[in-house]
């Protein structure tokens, strides 16, 4: 059986969507679970693209030793130098530059003529190579771009020194039966193709991602990029949990298997999603919380004959498991690091005191806590950055009545330690709240977007809120998790203002 390698980018196509903000320490989080997940290739960022991802792509790159770590570049000297900068500690130093090829990105995005794309693409290539030993060329736009101008770029970049040549349906416009007939006019018609390695990635625009994925293997791509969860620019990328476990359950269809270790990936799928604010729905396949729950009478009865009728992947196999070891207010520490351990987490003993209280508190309020709860906690002490100077919420009271306006009083710590309160009304709860904290904080804040789920099920369930803001006219995204919903909202208000604070005092003085 062949083995097709995964190229992972959900650190840089899936954080490409619109409203997701990963910070440095909860890349570094995702890409170890990468790691565990076994992904050959992981595209960490594009160093150019920003100080913080040029820091996270350097620490990935410097840390991840169990698969390759990769970065995007635009082709252009700066774009190449700065890639090689964060990416030469690596164990496999990898560039992935991109150059559109397609008439409608050329003539109005790129306004270059056919010709000087061609002469962009090998400069750039030839450049990469003198530092990198695997530079990997993608002609964006590739399933609008004319046969034979691609045929032609791709025989040029290949002799300047490319040695994988990804064809992207960057707009999610191509179908099945066209994908497999790209690789095919591809591979007979470059005479030097056999130098280069294929490599297929798909957009979800048309919902085919997935399915014009394993259109290309079966033609001839060797690699296939995607994204946990499809995560992604506009609809997503192709998920690549999802290519992974059909290439292993239709093993009579594909004579292809990847390196994923299959087991990892709810781990993977719950982290992305947790991480990224990205909630999986649940009825998507492999990973959503329906894709092995049976509702109607007749499925149950046929699952509890014979578990093969209606299931044709077992929960086991991407680590769903049933057995699970139930925590609560009985729970001492020694329980509660084995379930931190076997969710995957590496915490230090001081994150662990921190993430332990934080759980004993919740098992004061809450009758059952669940295996999502302790994950949510242990998620959020994690990518917490420790001894930054920021803004904590000390106590709130909200006043609420079907008369009077809502109104939130707020005792708040700012960042030079003064505490400071105030109160101030909204035409809701939460507006209240957001309303006080504004006044209370110096930043300029604007709210963009407010998201309320809850974590798991029940009345007690834990609710969690993902806001997005600009604050101080940056974009910014922020989350907090608490048995209360007002709680949970004010929390997230304040994660985003901090996270801005943070990272914009942590270039600061690396700039200085
Ligand atoms: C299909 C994809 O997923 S492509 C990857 C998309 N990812 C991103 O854009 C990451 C986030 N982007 C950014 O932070 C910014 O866009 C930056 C830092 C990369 C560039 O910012 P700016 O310099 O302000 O440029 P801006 O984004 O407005 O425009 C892009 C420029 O790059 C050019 N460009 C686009 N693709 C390429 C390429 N592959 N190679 C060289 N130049 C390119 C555009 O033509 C435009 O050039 P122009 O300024 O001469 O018109
Ligand atoms: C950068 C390229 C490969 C891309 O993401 C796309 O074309 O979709
Ligand atoms: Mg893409």
């Amino acid at each position: 059986m062949a083995h097709v390698k995964v190229f992972d980018t959900t650190l840089r196509d899936g954080e490409q969507s619109a409203g997701v903000n990963l910070n440095r320490l909860e890349k570094i989080e995702i890409a170890k679970q990468l790691e565990r997940l076994g992904v050959d290739i992981m595209e960490a960022g594009f160093p150019a693209s920003s100080q913080g991802d040029f820091e996270a792509v350097k620490e990935i790159a410097d840390t991840v030793r169990g698969c390759s770590v990769t970065g995007l570049a635009r082709a252009n000297k700066k774009d190449i130098d700065m890639a090689w900068e964060a990416l030469k500690g690596g164990a496999e130093p990898r560039l992935h530059i991109f150059l559109a090829t397609s008439p409608v990105h050329m003539t109005h995005k790129l306004k270059k003529t056919p010709e000087e794309v061609v002469e962009t693409a090998v400069e750039a290539v030839s450049y990469a190579k003198e530092k990198f030993p695997y530079v990997q060329w993608s002609a964006e736009d590739a399933c609008r771009t004319d046969l034979d101008f691609l045929v032609h770029i791709v025989e040029k970049v290949i002799d300047a020194g490319a040695t994988v040549i990804n064809l992207p349906d960057t707009v999610g416009y191509t179908t099945p039966d066209e994908y497999g007939k790209l690789f095919d006019y591809v591979k007979n018609n470059v005479p030097n193709i056999h130098k280069a390695a294929l490599s297929a990635h798909c957009h979800d625009d048309l919902g085919m991602a997935v399915s014009n994925s394993l259109a290309a293997i079966e033609h001839g791509a060797t690699q296939i990029e995607g994204t946990i969860n499809g995560i992604g620019e506009r609809a997503g990328n192709a998920a690549l949990e999802e290519i992974a476990v059909a290439l292993q359950i239709r093993q009579d269809r594909f004579d292809f298997q990847t390196n994923l270790v299959l087991k990892e990936i709810k781990r993977t799928s719950d982290l992305v999603s947790k991480l990224t604010g990205m909630m999986v729905p649940g009825n998507k396949a492999v990973v959503g919380r329906n894709a092995f729950a049976h509702e109607s009478g007749i499925h149950q009865d046929g699952v509890l004959k014979e578990s093969t009728t209606y299931e044709i992947i077992t929960p086991a196999m991407v680590g769903i498991d049933s057995n699970r070891m139930v925590l609560g207010k009985h729970s001492g520490r020694h329980a509660f690091k084995q379930k931190a351990e076997s969710f995957g987490f590496e915490l230090t003993e001081e994150k662990l005191k921190e993430a332990f209280t934080s759980f004993k508190n919740l098992t004061g309020k809450k009758k059952e806590v669940t295996d999502d709860d302790v994950f949510a906690i242990l998620t959020d002490t994690q990518t917490a950055y420790e001894d930054q100077p920021k803004y904590e919420l000390k106590a709130f009271q909200v006043q609420y009545g079907s008369i009077n306006k809502p109104t939130a009083t707020i005792l708040l710590t700012r960042p030079d330690g003064e505490e400071v309160e105030r109160a101030n009304t909204g035409e809701g709860s939460v507006e209240a709240i957001y309303n006080t904290l504004d006044d209370l904080i110096d930043e300029d804040v604007h709210l963009q977007d407010y998201q309320l789920n809850s974590i798991g099920r029940g009345r007690d369930a834990l609710a969690e809120v993902h806001v997005q803001l600009t604050v101080n006219g940056r974009k910014t995204a922020g989350r907090g998790s608490a048995q209360d919903v007002l709680e949970a909202s004010a929390q997230a208000f304040l994660n985003a203002v901090n996270r801005t604070l943070i990272n914009y005092q942590t270039s600061a003085v690396q700039q200085a």
